[in-house]
């Protein structure tokens, strides 16, 4: 089973924006990053209305756009179709209290997301407490779609991530296990590896 590894140009931008209209990092943010690298600028909306940023993003030199199943049930089909045709690559996020049910109709539509982002605690904040249970789902995307970029995000680190890896992730967002580091390459090291290992399995 060959999986993409995405960890090694992942730079993971956060929007919280569900109750408030600013937005923590948004489309000035890609654009300053942009011109700086061609890293593959990930970008995952916590926002309830992700098709209003959807053409900023793209404009500003985003890569990914990963949007919440939760606020997008009824217009997922558009939402995507908007995505792509910007040149954007779609994918969906699910909550920790989301059944992953909820998510196969897009990985299986004629126009599909191509990267599941799992979330391994509530989205909101770093530094929280990474939950196995969640492994359950990664499991059964992986088991289904053997080819899918399987993202977690949410207490990643040395002690976490082989759980996440045997279960299937391929594509891992960590934020406190590696700037709280001293050697913040020695702990993307273990990460990869981590993963690695488990996709040769
Ligand atoms: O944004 C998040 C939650 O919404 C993530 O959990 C965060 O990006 C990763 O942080 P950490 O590795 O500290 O859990």
């Amino acid at each position: 089973m060959l999986h993409t590894l995405c960890c090694t140009a992942l730079l993971k931008l956060c929007a919280p924006n569900h109750f408030v209209p600013n937005l923590t990092i948004g489309a000035p943010v890609i654009e300053s990053l942009r011109k700086h690298t061609k890293a593959y600028l990930d970008c995952h909306l916590m926002v309830t209305n992700p098709l209003d940023y959807v053409d900023p993003l793209a404009k500003a030199g985003a890569s990914g756009f990963t949007f919440h199943i939760e606020v997008a049930k009824e217009y997922w089909q558009e939402l995507i179709r908007s995505i792509k045709s910007k040149g954007m690559r779609p994918g969906v996020a699910l909550k920790p209290t989301t059944p992953v049910e909820e998510v196969f109709s897009l990985v299986e539509a004629e126009d599909p997301v191509e990267l599941v982002l799992v979330m391994t605690v509530e989205p909101g904040f770093g530094g929280q407490k990474f939950m196995p249970e969640m492994m359950e789902k990664v499991r059964a995307l992986r088991n289904k779609y053997p080819a899918l970029d399987i993202e977690v995000d949410g207490g990643l680190g040395p002690s976490t991530i082989d759980a996440a890896a045997s279960a299937g992730a391929n594509c891992i967002v960590a934020g406190s296990s590696i700037f709280g580091a001293t050697e913040p390459a020695e702990v993307i090291n273990i990460l990869r590896k981590s993963v690695e290992g488990a996709q040769q399995n």
